[in-house]
């Protein structure tokens, strides 16, 4: 544990699974850096600022983390007049953070690279707070197949674009294969909220994690395209087959690096159209708008249910 600077606190107060970073190197750091937050443990005191967080929600775009933020501030009766959420990493401009009692709101932008930059200092972070028991889940956007526009995936496996179950990283020049375990039980307490809802659909199944939204994706509106109509179809159905139903580009980084950290975790994706229709999103604005929406209601209520449940959050 680095120990350095203004962390002084024992882990104490807590039942359960603290989060675990597998590198050994980080215990034994005099100061991490947590660069691109702008934080960093000798001068923040990462355990009072943190310490309390159950609750990490990620998604592509600052603005929608902010908005879920002050939603979740009202969902848990912590909004008050005049009550500002502070970007947490004011001081850079690479990712947001907010946070409003146990729930923690982190920007990741687009892809693998970017999420995965973002979850190192994040996992980082949780473990020099010394937080436990805290579950992470992506509310983002993805391209449905087979689904209604609107309609909320919440992912059972995550897979890449062979239908693998696996992320895969070249480390010193070499090629490893990291698992992408997802919760089960999770995954359905979340499917249950969205029972409980009954705003809009809500599926379970694979998601296809791609490093492209266009070729990578099989779209034919991009820049460049190597392939036919009809290679598109079949690629998109033959995913169908495989229990896919929605296609985005960060849940197996997530499902990977969380999964090895300790971390309960889950992916939550709107689907923006239907990919077996059309390529482009061209829906309006204001439909786009209440579409991203739907992965906050549905997460807000797991929250407010867990912490119901929990009667007292330490009790998660
Ligand atoms: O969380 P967001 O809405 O950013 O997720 C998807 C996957 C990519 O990051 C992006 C592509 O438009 O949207
Ligand atoms: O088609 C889509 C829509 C949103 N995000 C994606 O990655 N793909």
């Amino acid at each position: 544990m680095a120990s350095s600077g203004l962390q002084t606190k024992k882990r104490d107060n807590h039942n359960g699974h603290f989060v675990q970073p597998t590198n050994p190197n980080v215990a034994t750091m005099q100061e991490d850096v947590l660069y691109h937050f702008h934080l960093s443990t000798s001068t923040h005191d990462l355990p009072a600022m943190f310490g309390d967080v159950k609750f990490v929600c990620v998604g592509g775009s600052p603005t929608r983390m902010e908005a879920f933020t002050k939603y979740m501030a009202k969902e848990l009766g912590l909004d008050h007049p005049g009550a500002e959420y502070p970007n947490i990493c004011v001081g850079t401009d690479r990712y947001v953070m907010f946070k409003v009692g146990p729930v923690l709101s982190v920007s990741h932008g687009i892809g693998i690279p970017s999420t995965s930059v973002m979850l190192h200092e994040l996992i980082k972070l949780l473990y020099h707070a010394r937080c436990s028991d805290v579950t992470v889940i992506r509310i983002g956007t993805s391209g449905g197949i087979g689904l209604e526009p609107g309609s909320v995936v919440i992912t059972r496996q995550a897979v890449d674009a062979s239908f693998k179950p696996v992320f895969e990283q070249m480390v010193l020049g070499k090629r490893v294969v990291h698992r992408t375990h997802l919760d089960e039980r999770l995954a359905q307490e979340l499917m249950q909220c969205g029972a409980d809802l009954r705003e809009f659909p809500t599926v379970l199944g694979n998601t296809m994690c791609t490093s492209d939204f266009y070729e990578g994706q099989g779209r034919l509106d991009g820049a460049l395209c190597s392939y036919s109509e009809k290679d598109k179809q079949e690629y998109l159905e033959a995913a169908h087959a495989a229990g896919i139903r929605n296609i985005e580009m960060e849940s197996s980084v997530l499902a990977a690096m969380c999964g090895a950290c300790g971390l309960q975790v889950a992916v939550v994706c709107v689907t923006l159209l239907n990919r077996l229709e059309g390529d482009q999103v061209n829906s309006p604005h204001e439909v786009l708008v209440e579409y991203q929406e739907r992965p906050q209601r549905l997460v807000g209520h797991f929250i407010k249910k867990r912490l119901a449940a929990a009667g007292n959050p330490r009790d998660l």
